[in-house]
């Protein structure tokens, strides 16, 4: 039987450029549209980790270089990468279902998601965006734009900002009509652009959701049965890029807690999904949080494959 499922893709496997990003969305959209024509309903959500950063950095320096005349806040910022990302995928999406005959409606709500302006992430920037530099180029522009870096996972180093948690989802009923309507929704891109309650209505503000959160929130609103995070590696592991490195399969959330207390999972890459897939599942029979990567998606729903967090019956 078909089944509700909320699928984040990751910002770093959409690739750096428009050209590797329409590669990256044209295989993301023959495994989403297998999971289509299996029966199961879509929501689709993406990172923007690399694209805000591109956008930020070429608009602000446009700025500072007299090109354009403003100044391009964080929230705009994650404005326009949710319709480029959104636009990306749609294309590949209709074209996809084109090819297959599949009578599809494909639509992309640009989301506002609420955060706390209390939120302690306002005083610790934590989620890395942008590109990978060196720890001598990190250093060079810390000191002359006053940004943070930190290590990203043995791939280099990157600026980090705020990310205060999701707390609600302004469109969330737009999402709902439209995928009860059998639509595909791709929705809270770059984890939603964030909004703080100003007088009755909403302000943007300068951070960065992470889209993992946003997406457990989004799942958990829409009562979906599966949360589907993909990203670069098939499988979470322990001891994570050590020689006793162990891949996780099936794994209890419980048994998942525990490896998050023994430090298994970076910051600001691997820890926000697992943290996602705990989230999803806690308390929730029959739930299952699944973190894969694209190529291994269908694999993943058919037979298993791919890291399954579930909750065990206590
Ligand atoms: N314990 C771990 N198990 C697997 N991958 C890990 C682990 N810790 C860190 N990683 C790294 O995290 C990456 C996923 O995070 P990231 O690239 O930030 O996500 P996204 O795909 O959402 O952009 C993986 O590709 C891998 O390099
Ligand atoms: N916003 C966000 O979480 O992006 P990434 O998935 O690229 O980190």
């Amino acid at each position: 039987m078909g089944k509700k499922i909320v699928i984040a893709l990751g910002g770093n496997a959409l690739g750096n450029s428009v050209s590797e990003q329409l590669a990256q969305v044209s295989e993301a959209a023959v495994s989403i549209a297998n999971l289509i024509e299996t029966g199961n309903e879509l929501v689709i959500t993406h990172g923007n980790g690399p694209q805000v950063g591109m956008i930020h950095k070429g608009l602000n320096h446009s700025y500072s270089e007299g090109v354009i005349g403003t100044e391009m806040p964080f929230a705009e910022c994650s404005a326009l990468s949710g319709g480029y990302i959104g636009y990306h995928i749609q294309n590949a999406l209709v074209n996809e279902f084109k090819k297959r005959g599949l009578d599809k409606q494909v639509a992309t709500v640009i989301t506002q998601v609420v955060v706390d302006p209390e939120d302690p992430a306002f005083n610790g920037p934590s989620k890395p965006i942008g590109e990978f530099v060196s720890f001598e180029e990190s250093e060079r522009i810390a000191r002359e734009k006053g940004y943070v870096f930190v290590e990203d996972s043995g791939r280099g180093y990157r600026r980090v900002v705020p990310s205060p948690q999701p707390v609600d989802i302004v469109e969330i009923e737009a999402i709902r009509k439209l995928s009860d309507e059998g639509m595909v929704v791709i929705a809270c891109g770059g984890g939603g652009i964030p909004v703080v309650a100003v007088d009755g209505g909403y302000k943007g503000v300068d951070a960065v959701i992470d889209k993992d959160a946003t997406s457990n929130l989004l799942a958990e609103l829409l009562d979906a049965n599966v949360l589907m995070v993909l990203t670069a590696v098939d499988n979470v592991a322990i001891n994570f890029n050590k020689p006793d490195m162990r891949k996780l399969q099936r794994v209890s959330r419980t048994d998942l807690e525990k490896y998050v207390l023994e430090g298994h999972f970076a910051k600001g890459s691997m820890l926000p999904k697992v943290q996602a897939a705990i989230g999803f599942v806690r308390n929730r029979l029959g739930r299952e949080a699944v973190i894969t990567s694209l190529e291994n998606s269908a694999l993943a729903m058919a037979e298993g494959n791919g890291t399954i967090v579930y909750e065990a019956l206590t």
